[in-house]
């Protein structure tokens, strides 16, 4: 054989052995997307099933009603009282029964909340007298906590140190096939058509006996502890992987424990500056004249003459001043009470009480109609404001409300466009933010701000400061609790939260609240487009959180024209306001959430004493992360696999397990992860008035479907729509009643 032969046969050889290994990788690749395609249809299946058991679930207890579900739920009994969720789709007659239900118990309420609250603090004492490890690690949270038995406990203010676990392969699964189904991103959890998690979905637990823990009484008081201090510099943390294999609790450091011991700072109260408007600013921005003071102070003055509505007298006061956070009553509310404290929210004297219940029930927005949408006017005389193209935010341009049709896009242009970067110390800080100032004549972004009424005029804190240090202070979590979906599994059912403190100091805290308090009175006057107000009936005490949505009409529960839960497009609401804009440019600048994630709707909830909102997922029509925001008072956000209603203002998590995070004042949670799609959360009743403000984006599908509903109405008024803040800056004293917007061509 020559060595050409040779040479043949080798490659040869190697031919087929490529063959081979391609072949088998073939093979395997068809495996895994084989293996995909099953597990997307598992969750798909599961997430109909899941609906479906929403659905009947939710018209149980509709069927049942609030109070007897309630009690049913203090029996141990599997309930989620999603009462009147969107989920239950009540037909008109239970609808009409429920509603007579709840006006009888507007009128009783005092008798009838105390039954339930009274069961459950029985089989709670009950319980106390058990030796239940459980029990003690409730008693003492700050000793160390038993695995998985922690049940709602405070969580403390703690970041949660270590590399993310490697994800493993699904059981069943191997080689590449099962590579290629580890490395799939979890599938959208869009699927749930019907009613994905939508209003106050109360998920469907599959048929099994319920664990131990459910029958034990559903109220496993947390300790009445002071969030502990902040900590110092956190190094980022990577985010924990949602399921694994039980591990060994962690023990808080003894530090830590001592800081939860240690008193809170005194709360104090200040009064907030008066606002600049952002809408005359933005009006004399977009005129081009965004280095005139003259005519910013014209217009901002115009505005305040004209056309400001007096703002209630408990605008902007309330705002703690160091910013600390530590609030009073960051244990309030819920299931998150020590044991023997008295019911959350203010005393009993002046407290109204709570009752729990639908969806209905609370302010939900959208839920049903205040009052009819506010009929347009004709196009008037007025000037619009010359709005500058768009600009682009950090390269990547959120569309929608961000742009063109609602508002003066230069500012936010500016306000990216003029980002020092990202500093490595605080030298670096300060001197990044000198080469990044701008030259003479451009407004920096510390400067813009001001202009939008988010920063206060003067503070010349360079901004990169600013994302430093907030960016030093974010803070992760982790509470691990066995899976409810069975097996050996647990789950970090805060996984995917991040809390950042300080993104609003006490005097921007006081700008935004005052702005709040405005758009709250031209609401309450009727002077918001359609259904962006909503406040409570006041019919029953204590749920009357007050709502306002801008940028999307968003649905918490079926409304009375039949609509689903989600964003409903052709209710078009006031657009997202500048100094929200500004401020969501902020959180995108700052890395708290990513730029092509930038937020362009809004929801403010505004909490009196005693108010709270139930357990639910954030609709899916908003897609992750989204933040919220907490303003005038420190309060506790409640996490949980899964939260019910199980009596006056209490919720329950499954197994009685509840997380509680305190929310400071100027600070933002991010929610993602598990913490963001797969675990509940609910504001518990609030010891005092509190102001949130839910900031998401619309998945792509909703926003361009809210973007034609707006240019569809524009168009047929032959002009465009301008928000309430534009008129102002107008100076057409927008906010005329009943007009609600504006047409100008
Ligand atoms: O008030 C809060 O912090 C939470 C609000 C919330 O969960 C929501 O608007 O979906
Ligand atoms: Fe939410």
């Amino acid at each position: 054989m020559t060595a050409v032969d040779h040479g043949s046969s080798d490659l040869a050889t190697r031919l087929v052995e490529v063959r081979q290994r391609n072949a088998s990788t073939k093979r395997c690749l068809d495996e895994g997307h084989a293996a995909l395609a099953e597990a997307r249809k598992r969750v798909h299946r599961l997430q109909a099933e899941l609906s479906a058991g929403q659905q009947e679930e939710g018209e149980i207890v509709e069927a049942l009603g609030g109070e007897a579900a309630a009690a049913a739920a203090a029996e141990g009994v599997e309930t989620c009282t999603a009462v009147g969720s969107g989920n239950g789709r009540p037909e008109p007659a239970v609808q009409a029964a429920h509603e007579a239900a709840l006006a009888d118990l507007s009128q009783q309420q005092h008798h009838q909340q105390e039954q339930p609250f009274a069961i459950q603090q029985q089989e709670w004492q009950q319980q106390q007298q058990q030796p239940m490890q459980q029990q003690q690690a409730w008693q003492q949270p700050a000793m160390p906590l038993p695995g998985g038995a922690h049940a709602g406990y405070m969580l403390p203010a703690q970041s949660v140190a270590g590399p993310a676990a490697a994800k493993g392969p699904p059981p069943g699964f191997a080689g590449a096939a099962a590579a290629a189904v580890a490395a799939i991103p979890e599938p959208e959890p869009k699927p749930v058509e019907a009613s994905p998690l939508a209003p106050f979905p109360m998920p469907g637990r599959p048929p099994r006996p319920p664990p131990p823990a459910a029958a034990a009484p559903v109220a496993p008081p947390l300790p009445l502890q002071p969030p502990p201090p902040r900590q110092p510099q956190e190094p980022p943390q990577q985010q924990q992987q949602q399921e694994e294999q039980p591990q060994p609790e962690q023990q808080p450091p003894l530090q830590q424990q001592q800081q939860q011991a240690a008193a809170p700072p005194p709360f104090r109260r200040t009064t907030g500056p008066d606002t600049a408007n952002d809408a005359a600013l933005a009006a004399a921005l977009g005129a081009g004249s965004d280095s005139d003071d003259e005519d910013l102070s014209a217009a901002m003055q115009r505005v305040r003459m004209g056309h400001r509505p007096p703002a209630p007298t408990n605008a902007g006061e309330g705002l703690g001043s160091a910013g600390r956070g530590w609030g009073r009553g960051s244990a309030a509310g819920g299931r998150g009470r020590a044991p023997g404290a008295p019911p959350p929210g203010p005393p009993a004297d002046e407290a109204p009480p709570v009752i729990g219940g639908s969806a209905a029930d609370f302010p939900a927005l959208g839920a049903r109609p205040m009052s009819a949408p506010a009929p347009l006017l004709p196009a008037p005389a007025v000037p619009a404001p010359a709005l500058q193209p768009t600009g682009t935010a950090n390269g990547q341009q959120p569309r929608g409300w961000g742009s063109g049709a609602w508002g003066s896009q230069s500012l936010l242009a500016k306000l990216a466009a003029s980002a020092p970067p990202a500093p490595d110390g605080p030298a670096e800080a300060q001197r990044a933010a000198q080469q990044a100032a701008p030259p003479a004549g451009v407004a920096s972004v510390e400067v813009l701000e001001a202009r939008a009424g988010l920063r206060v005029p003067g503070d010349a804190t360079p901004d990169a400061t600013r994302k430093r240090q907030v960016q030093q202070q974010r803070q992760t979590f982790e509470h691990k609790e066995p899976s409810i979906k069975g097996g050996r599994h647990t789950v970090n059912v805060v996984e995917g939260l991040e809390l950042h403190r300080g993104v609003l100091t006490p005097a921007e805290q006081a700008l935004v609240v005052d702005e709040v308090e405005r758009w709250k009175a031209l609401g309450t006057s009727g002077h918001l487009r359609g259904r962006t107000f909503s406040a409570s009936k006041k019919w029953l005490p204590g749920k009357g959180r007050v709502t306002m949505q801008f940028g999307c009409c968003y649905n918490y529960a079926r409304d009375q024209l039949g609509r689903d839960p989600g964003i409903i497009p052709d209710e078009v609401v006031e657009p997202m306001p500048l100094l929200l804009r500004a401020l969501c440019r902020r959180l995108t600048r700052w890395g708290l959430l990513p730029a092509a994630k930038e937020p362009n709707s809004a929801i403010i909830n505004i909490y009196e004493a005693g108010d709270c909102i139930p357990p639910h997922v954030d609709h899916f029509d908003f897609i992750r992360p989204f933040c919220t925001l907490s303003l005038l008072s420190e309060q506790s956000i409640m996490f949980g696999q899964r939260l019910a209603p199980a009596g006056p203002g209490e919720f329950v998590g499954h197994g009685g397990e509840t997380v509680l995070i305190p929310l400071p004042k100027g600070s933002c949670l991010v929610l993602k992860g598990h913490g963001g799609d797969s675990a509940m959360h609910c504001v518990p009743p609030v010891a005092e008035r509190r102001i949130s403000i839910t900031l998401r984006r619309m998945a792509p599908e909703h926003e361009a479907a809210v973007q034609r509903e707006v240019q569809k109405l524009g168009a047929a008024h032959g002009g465009r729509l301008l928000g309430f803040w534009e008129q102002e800056a107008a100076g057409g004293g927008g906010g005329r009643r009943g007009s609600g917007s504006v047409m100008i061509k």
